[in-house]
Protein backbone atom coordinates (compact mmCIF):
# COMPACT_ATOMS: atom_id res chain seq x y z
CA UNK A 1 0.00 0.00 0.00
CA UNK A 2 1.31 3.80 -0.67
CA UNK A 3 3.49 4.38 -3.40
CA UNK A 4 6.37 1.48 -4.45
CA UNK A 5 9.55 2.23 -7.41
CA UNK A 6 10.47 -0.66 -8.95
CA UNK A 7 13.86 -0.09 -11.46
CA UNK A 8 13.79 -2.84 -14.00
CA UNK A 9 16.92 -3.83 -15.55
CA UNK A 10 16.06 -2.38 -19.22
CA UNK A 11 15.94 1.26 -17.25
CA UNK A 12 12.10 1.49 -16.94
CA UNK A 13 11.25 2.90 -12.94
CA UNK A 14 8.02 1.47 -12.42
CA UNK A 15 5.93 3.81 -9.83
CA UNK A 16 2.60 1.72 -8.89
CA UNK A 17 0.39 3.67 -6.17
CA UNK A 18 -1.93 1.70 -4.34
CA UNK A 19 -4.16 3.76 -2.00
CA UNK A 20 -7.50 1.77 -1.48
CA UNK A 21 -10.54 2.16 -1.99
CA UNK A 22 -10.43 4.33 -4.92
CA UNK A 23 -6.57 5.60 -5.03
CA UNK A 24 -8.10 9.19 -3.78
CA UNK A 25 -4.13 10.53 -2.34
CA UNK A 26 -3.90 11.96 1.11
CA UNK A 27 -1.60 14.85 1.94
CA UNK A 28 1.39 12.55 2.71
CA UNK A 29 0.26 10.58 -0.57
CA UNK A 30 0.81 13.24 -2.82
CA UNK A 31 3.92 14.26 -1.46
CA UNK A 32 5.31 10.58 -1.41
CA UNK A 33 4.44 10.23 -5.21
CA UNK A 34 6.14 13.74 -5.82
CA UNK A 35 9.31 12.35 -4.28
CA UNK A 36 8.98 9.18 -5.64
CA UNK A 37 8.75 10.81 -9.48
CA UNK A 38 11.63 12.76 -8.85
CA UNK A 39 14.23 10.02 -7.25
CA UNK A 40 13.53 8.11 -10.59
CA UNK A 41 14.35 10.86 -12.32
CA UNK A 42 17.00 11.98 -11.17
CA UNK A 43 18.77 7.96 -10.91
CA UNK A 44 21.04 7.71 -13.77
CA UNK A 45 20.53 4.48 -14.73
CA UNK A 46 16.68 5.09 -15.67
CA UNK A 47 15.48 6.25 -19.22
CA UNK A 48 12.02 6.23 -18.34
CA UNK A 49 8.91 6.02 -16.01
CA UNK A 50 5.91 4.09 -15.83
CA UNK A 51 3.41 5.50 -13.41
CA UNK A 52 0.33 3.38 -13.00
CA UNK A 53 -1.94 2.21 -10.13
CA UNK A 54 -3.03 -1.02 -8.46
CA UNK A 55 -7.05 -1.27 -7.82
CA UNK A 56 -10.28 -0.05 -9.47
CA UNK A 57 -8.78 3.24 -10.92
CA UNK A 58 -5.92 5.27 -11.77
CA UNK A 59 -6.73 8.03 -9.60
CA UNK A 60 -9.83 9.67 -7.62
CA UNK A 61 -7.91 12.74 -6.76
CA UNK A 62 -7.85 14.05 -3.21
CA UNK A 63 -8.93 12.35 -0.17
CA UNK A 64 -11.81 14.54 0.32
CA UNK A 65 -12.33 12.65 3.87
CA UNK A 66 -9.15 13.18 5.46
CA UNK A 67 -9.51 17.29 4.32
CA UNK A 68 -12.95 17.05 5.93
CA UNK A 69 -11.99 14.97 8.86
CA UNK A 70 -8.58 17.36 9.92
CA UNK A 71 -9.11 20.18 12.26
CA UNK A 72 -7.71 24.01 10.70
CA UNK A 73 -6.26 24.29 7.02
CA UNK A 74 -3.84 21.77 7.61
CA UNK A 75 -5.03 19.07 5.23
CA UNK A 76 -6.64 21.80 2.93
CA UNK A 77 -3.18 23.84 2.35
CA UNK A 78 -1.42 20.20 2.33
CA UNK A 79 -3.40 18.84 -0.22
CA UNK A 80 -3.43 21.97 -2.57
CA UNK A 81 0.85 21.54 -2.08
CA UNK A 82 0.63 18.08 -2.74
CA UNK A 83 -0.93 18.24 -6.07
CA UNK A 84 1.31 21.02 -6.83
CA UNK A 85 4.40 19.09 -5.79
CA UNK A 86 3.13 15.92 -7.82
CA UNK A 87 1.73 17.62 -10.93
CA UNK A 88 4.87 19.42 -11.15
CA UNK A 89 7.16 16.95 -10.56
CA UNK A 90 5.86 14.46 -13.65
CA UNK A 91 6.39 17.66 -15.36
CA UNK A 92 9.85 17.91 -14.39
CA UNK A 93 10.75 14.38 -14.19
CA UNK A 94 14.21 14.10 -15.75
CA UNK A 95 13.29 11.57 -17.89
CA UNK A 96 10.00 10.75 -19.77
CA UNK A 97 7.09 9.94 -17.47
CA UNK A 98 4.33 7.55 -19.36
CA UNK A 99 1.47 7.05 -17.55
CA UNK A 100 -0.98 4.20 -17.80
CA UNK A 101 -4.36 4.78 -16.78
CA UNK A 102 -7.49 2.60 -15.92
CA UNK A 103 -10.64 2.93 -14.91
CA UNK A 104 -11.42 6.48 -13.02
CA UNK A 105 -8.52 9.24 -13.29
CA UNK A 106 -10.41 12.10 -12.14
CA UNK A 107 -9.48 15.46 -10.72
CA UNK A 108 -5.49 14.79 -9.58
CA UNK A 109 -5.75 12.43 -11.74
CA UNK A 110 -5.77 14.26 -14.53
CA UNK A 111 -3.12 16.36 -13.15
CA UNK A 112 -0.92 13.17 -13.54
CA UNK A 113 -1.99 12.28 -16.60
CA UNK A 114 -2.20 15.21 -18.36
CA UNK A 115 1.59 16.64 -17.34
CA UNK A 116 2.62 12.94 -18.42
CA UNK A 117 4.64 12.78 -21.32
CA UNK A 118 3.04 9.66 -22.78
CA UNK A 119 -0.73 8.42 -22.28
CA UNK A 120 -1.47 4.66 -22.69
CA UNK A 121 -5.00 3.59 -21.29
CA UNK A 122 -6.97 0.68 -20.47
CA UNK A 123 -10.61 0.48 -22.59
CA UNK A 124 -12.81 0.94 -19.10
CA UNK A 125 -10.92 4.14 -18.47
CA UNK A 126 -12.46 7.62 -18.42
CA UNK A 127 -11.39 11.37 -17.28
CA UNK A 128 -12.99 14.60 -15.27
CA UNK A 129 -12.55 16.80 -13.68
CA UNK A 130 -15.74 16.90 -10.82
CA UNK A 131 -13.89 19.74 -8.87
CA UNK A 132 -16.80 22.31 -9.52
CA UNK A 133 -19.07 19.63 -7.66
CA UNK A 134 -16.60 19.56 -5.17
CA UNK A 135 -16.35 23.69 -4.84
CA UNK A 136 -12.99 23.83 -6.10
CA UNK A 137 -10.96 24.59 -8.82
CA UNK A 138 -8.09 23.05 -10.52
CA UNK A 139 -6.40 20.80 -13.23
CA UNK A 140 -7.81 22.60 -16.17
CA UNK A 141 -3.93 23.16 -16.84
CA UNK A 142 -3.48 19.84 -17.16
CA UNK A 143 -6.88 18.72 -18.80
CA UNK A 144 -5.89 21.58 -21.65
CA UNK A 145 -3.48 19.32 -22.10
CA UNK A 146 -5.74 16.21 -23.12
CA UNK A 147 -8.64 17.81 -24.65
CA UNK A 148 -9.22 21.13 -26.71
CA UNK A 149 -9.82 24.12 -25.33
CA UNK A 150 -14.20 24.16 -25.74
CA UNK A 151 -14.36 20.80 -24.69
CA UNK A 152 -11.61 21.56 -21.59
CA UNK A 153 -14.46 24.08 -20.53
CA UNK A 154 -17.15 22.15 -21.17
CA UNK A 155 -15.99 19.44 -19.17
CA UNK A 156 -14.83 21.68 -16.06
CA UNK A 157 -18.38 23.32 -16.24
CA UNK A 158 -20.18 20.29 -16.33
CA UNK A 159 -17.88 17.93 -14.58
CA UNK A 160 -18.95 15.46 -17.34
CA UNK A 161 -16.53 12.76 -18.35
CA UNK A 162 -14.61 11.76 -21.32
CA UNK A 163 -13.52 8.19 -22.38
CA UNK A 164 -9.97 7.13 -23.32
CA UNK A 165 -11.29 6.39 -26.82
CA UNK A 166 -12.28 10.10 -27.03
CA UNK A 167 -9.05 11.28 -25.74
CA UNK A 168 -7.33 8.70 -27.99
CA UNK A 169 -9.06 10.00 -31.43
CA UNK A 170 -7.86 13.92 -30.09
CA UNK A 171 -4.47 12.25 -30.31
CA UNK A 172 -3.69 12.77 -26.44
CA UNK A 173 -4.04 9.17 -25.75
CA UNK A 174 -1.29 6.81 -27.65
CA UNK A 175 -2.78 3.78 -27.31
CA UNK A 176 -5.86 2.24 -25.59
CA UNK A 177 -5.69 -1.72 -24.85
CA UNK A 178 -7.39 -3.84 -22.99
CA UNK A 179 -7.16 -3.90 -18.87
CA UNK A 180 -4.89 -6.85 -18.71
CA UNK A 181 -2.21 -5.74 -21.54
CA UNK A 182 -2.20 -2.44 -20.00
CA UNK A 183 0.69 -2.59 -17.95
CA UNK A 184 2.51 -4.32 -20.63
CA UNK A 185 1.88 -1.45 -23.72
CA UNK A 186 3.13 1.29 -20.89
CA UNK A 187 6.16 -0.84 -19.96
CA UNK A 188 6.90 -1.35 -23.94
CA UNK A 189 6.45 2.21 -25.45
CA UNK A 190 9.16 3.12 -21.90
CA UNK A 191 11.48 0.57 -23.08
CA UNK A 192 11.77 1.74 -26.18
CA UNK A 193 12.74 5.34 -24.72
CA UNK A 194 14.96 3.63 -22.31
CA UNK A 195 16.66 1.95 -24.85
CA UNK A 196 17.74 5.53 -26.19
CA UNK A 197 20.92 7.32 -25.58
CA UNK A 198 20.08 8.14 -21.90
CA UNK A 199 21.72 11.86 -22.22
CA UNK A 200 19.69 12.93 -25.34
CA UNK A 201 16.35 11.59 -24.06
CA UNK A 202 16.85 13.85 -21.29
CA UNK A 203 17.51 17.01 -22.78
CA UNK A 204 14.98 15.76 -25.40
CA UNK A 205 12.60 16.31 -22.39
CA UNK A 206 14.51 19.27 -20.88
CA UNK A 207 13.55 21.08 -24.61
CA UNK A 208 10.37 20.16 -25.08
CA UNK A 209 9.64 21.06 -21.46
CA UNK A 210 11.60 24.97 -22.52
CA UNK A 211 9.33 25.37 -25.47
CA UNK A 212 5.66 24.32 -24.01
CA UNK A 213 3.81 27.53 -24.54
CA UNK A 214 1.93 27.56 -21.09
CA UNK A 215 4.15 27.50 -17.92
CA UNK A 216 2.12 24.72 -16.34
CA UNK A 217 3.26 25.18 -12.76
CA UNK A 218 2.61 29.22 -12.69
CA UNK A 219 -0.88 27.95 -14.49
CA UNK A 220 -1.80 26.03 -11.85
CA UNK A 221 -0.82 27.94 -9.24
CA UNK A 222 -3.75 30.87 -10.41
CA UNK A 223 -6.46 27.95 -10.46
CA UNK A 224 -5.34 27.24 -6.95
CA UNK A 225 -5.35 31.06 -5.72
CA UNK A 226 -9.23 30.79 -7.14
CA UNK A 227 -9.51 27.59 -4.95
CA UNK A 228 -8.58 29.29 -2.51
CA UNK A 229 -11.52 31.88 -2.64
CA UNK A 230 -13.91 29.08 -2.44
CA UNK A 231 -12.82 28.00 0.47
CA UNK A 232 -13.06 31.60 1.69
CA UNK A 233 -16.32 31.82 0.97
CA UNK A 234 -17.49 28.60 2.27
CA UNK A 235 -18.55 26.73 -0.66
CA UNK A 236 -15.32 24.65 -0.56
CA UNK A 237 -16.75 23.09 2.65
CA UNK A 238 -20.61 22.93 1.49
CA UNK A 239 -19.42 20.54 -1.27
CA UNK A 240 -17.18 18.34 0.46
CA UNK A 241 -19.48 18.32 3.29
CA UNK A 242 -22.03 17.01 1.11
CA UNK A 243 -19.88 14.41 -0.54
CA UNK A 244 -19.13 12.79 2.78
CA UNK A 245 -22.60 12.70 4.00
CA UNK A 246 -23.83 11.50 0.77
CA UNK A 247 -21.30 8.36 1.22
CA UNK A 248 -22.44 8.30 5.34
CA UNK A 249 -25.93 8.66 4.39
CA UNK A 250 -25.50 5.66 1.34
C1 LIG B 1 -15.67 7.08 -9.41
C2 LIG B 1 -15.32 6.95 -7.94
C3 LIG B 1 -13.88 7.35 -7.68
C4 LIG B 1 -15.43 5.46 -7.54
O1 LIG B 1 -16.76 5.04 -7.67
P1 LIG B 1 -17.18 3.61 -7.12
O2 LIG B 1 -18.64 3.46 -7.41
O3 LIG B 1 -16.23 2.57 -7.65
O4 LIG B 1 -16.89 3.65 -5.56
P2 LIG B 1 -17.63 4.52 -4.44
O5 LIG B 1 -18.16 5.78 -4.99
O6 LIG B 1 -18.56 3.64 -3.70
O7 LIG B 1 -16.38 4.89 -3.51
C5 LIG B 1 -15.73 3.90 -2.73
C6 LIG B 1 -15.29 4.53 -1.43
O8 LIG B 1 -14.30 5.51 -1.72
C7 LIG B 1 -14.69 6.78 -1.18
N1 LIG B 1 -14.17 7.87 -2.03
C8 LIG B 1 -14.35 8.02 -3.34
N2 LIG B 1 -13.72 9.10 -3.78
C9 LIG B 1 -13.12 9.65 -2.69
C10 LIG B 1 -12.31 10.81 -2.49
N3 LIG B 1 -11.94 11.60 -3.52
N4 LIG B 1 -11.89 11.06 -1.24
C11 LIG B 1 -12.20 10.26 -0.21
N5 LIG B 1 -12.96 9.15 -0.34
C12 LIG B 1 -13.42 8.86 -1.55
C13 LIG B 1 -16.22 6.72 -1.18
O9 LIG B 1 -16.76 7.66 -0.28
C14 LIG B 1 -16.43 5.28 -0.76
O10 LIG B 1 -16.23 5.17 0.65
P3 LIG B 1 -17.17 4.21 1.53
O11 LIG B 1 -16.98 2.84 0.95
O12 LIG B 1 -18.57 4.74 1.34
O13 LIG B 1 -16.65 4.37 2.93
C15 LIG B 1 -16.31 7.79 -7.11
O14 LIG B 1 -16.17 7.43 -5.76
C16 LIG B 1 -16.11 9.25 -7.24
O15 LIG B 1 -16.56 9.85 -8.21
N6 LIG B 1 -15.45 9.86 -6.26
C17 LIG B 1 -15.28 11.31 -6.15
C18 LIG B 1 -14.08 11.77 -6.91
C19 LIG B 1 -13.76 13.21 -6.58
O16 LIG B 1 -14.64 14.05 -6.49
N7 LIG B 1 -12.47 13.49 -6.36
C20 LIG B 1 -12.00 14.79 -5.89
C21 LIG B 1 -11.80 15.68 -7.03
S1 LIG B 1 -11.12 17.22 -6.54
C22 LIG B 1 -9.43 16.97 -6.71
O17 LIG B 1 -8.95 15.92 -6.88
C23 LIG B 1 -8.51 18.09 -6.69
C24 LIG B 1 -8.82 19.22 -6.09
C25 LIG B 1 -7.91 20.35 -6.29
N8 LIG B 1 -7.44 20.92 -5.07
C26 LIG B 1 -6.35 20.15 -4.50
C27 LIG B 1 -6.96 22.23 -5.48
C28 LIG B 1 -8.52 21.09 -4.07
Amino acid sequence: MGVSTTTHPGGVAEIVVDAPPVNALTVRGWFDLAEAVLAAGRDPGVGAVVLRAEGRGFNAGVDIKEMQSTDGHAALVGANRGCYAAFAAVYDCEVPVVAAVHGFCLGGGVGLAGNADIVVAAQDAYFGLPEVDRGALGAATHLARLVPQHLMRAMVYTCRNVTADELHRHGSVLEVVPAERLRDAAMAVAESIAAKDRYVIRRAKESLNGIDPVDVKRSYRFEQGLTFELNLVGAGDEHRDAFVAKGAAR
